[in-house]
């Protein structure tokens, strides 16, 4: 049993001081942020000075787009920042998820939703979930999400309790064309990488989301090291408060996989329940401490085994 005293080596970031909304509102009520403008209309990015309007897909906004054409079926999620509906498309019949983020929040908070929202509209991988349009209206921003209709892994992992090696195969290999992509191609690191934010839909398809908790690895090491995320899945390095980088992606990712094989969060014995862990500090402990988890070579093939241990070279 370790003492109080070794606790305290574990050091977490504490998210700045907050900023009062006003700040970043314009005078007419625009929520602004450099370049990006953001109102009840819709999204605008401001580049060299001229004012363009893209979707996710590079493709012009249509502005026929209204939160008033879109009839809500039920809600489908409820996460941190707030609720997450199925939409309908009043005229086109087409469906959406849309995620409501409340705006009372801390300066960070609100840049990494910046982010989040111009890495899906700029965003080309077909394993990013698509975001076709964003509002702001009274406080809150509004996303209008590509729908995927499996829901998440973790939706999935409590259906059906553990997935098969073959099946984990195939979403992994998505997961990481996924990371790829944002780590190659966009520069950012999603430190958020957990089965409710790996969606999938009937067509078999894999789509990570929640950029809110990215960043970009160019900015200060200051932003790069506030803690936003869940401590769960983090790599031992961004608990001690050492430097991170992409593969702390790569950690989470394997600590997903090893858990949908084995059906349990892999440092939670089998027997306890979801959240059954000893206690919060005992669990950033072993995390930091401990060897990594492995898969038990006597229930899944070498393969497998020898996959989940790259993640943590
Ligand atoms: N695009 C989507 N299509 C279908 N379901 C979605 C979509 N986005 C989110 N959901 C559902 O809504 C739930 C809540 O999502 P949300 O991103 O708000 O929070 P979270 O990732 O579960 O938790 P946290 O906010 O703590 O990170 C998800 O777990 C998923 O089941």
């Amino acid at each position: 049993m370790r003492s109080k005293k070794d606790l305290k080596q574990l050091k977490l970031a504490l998210p700045p001081q907050e900023a009062p909304i006003t700040d970043f509102l314009t005078a007419s009520g625009t929520f602004q942020d450099g370049d990006l403008l953001l109102n009840q209309k819709g999204l605008r990015l401001i580049s060299e000075g001229k004012e363009t309007q893209q979707t996710s897909e590079g493709q012009e906004i249509d502005f026929q787009f209204n939160l008033e054409d879109l009839e809500t079926i039920k809600v489908i999620g409820k996460g941190s920042g707030g609720v997450v509906q199925l939409v309908r498309h009043k005229w086109e019949g087409k469906f959406f998820a849309l995620k409501a983020i409340q705006m009372n929040i801390q300066e960070t908070v609100r840049k990494q939703i910046v982010q989040e929202l111009k890495i899906n509209q700029a965003s080309q991988c077909p394993h990013i979930v698509v975001c076709y349009h964003s509002f702001y209206h009274n406080g809150v921003i509004s996303l209008v999400l590509e729908y995927m209709d499996r829901g998440s892994l973790a939706d999935i992992i409590k259906q059906v309790k553990t997935i098969l090696e073959p099946y984990l195969a195939v979403v992994c290999k998505q997961v990481l064309k996924g990371l790829v992509y944002l780590h190659n191609e966009r520069h950012v690191i999603h430190r958020d990488i957990k089965p409710s934010n790996l969606l999938v839909n009937q067509k078999g398809e894999v789509k990570i989301t929640d950029f809110g908790v990215s960043a970009v690895l160019a900015s200060s090491m200051g932003q790069r090291d506030t803690f936003v995320g869940t401590y769960n899945y983090m790599a031992p390095e961004r608990i001690s408060g050492s430097t991170y980088n992409y593969s702390s992606d790569i950690w989470s990712l394997g600590l997903v996989a090893l858990e949908c094989a084995i059906g349990h969060f892999p440092y939670a014995p089998a027997e306890q329940e979801e959240g059954g862990w000893l206690g919060f500090y005992e669990l950033l402990e072993t995390i930091v401490d401990q060897p990594p988890p492995s898969a038990p070579p006597d229930q899944f093939s070498p393969e497998f085994c020898s996959f989940i241990s790259a993640w943590y070279v």
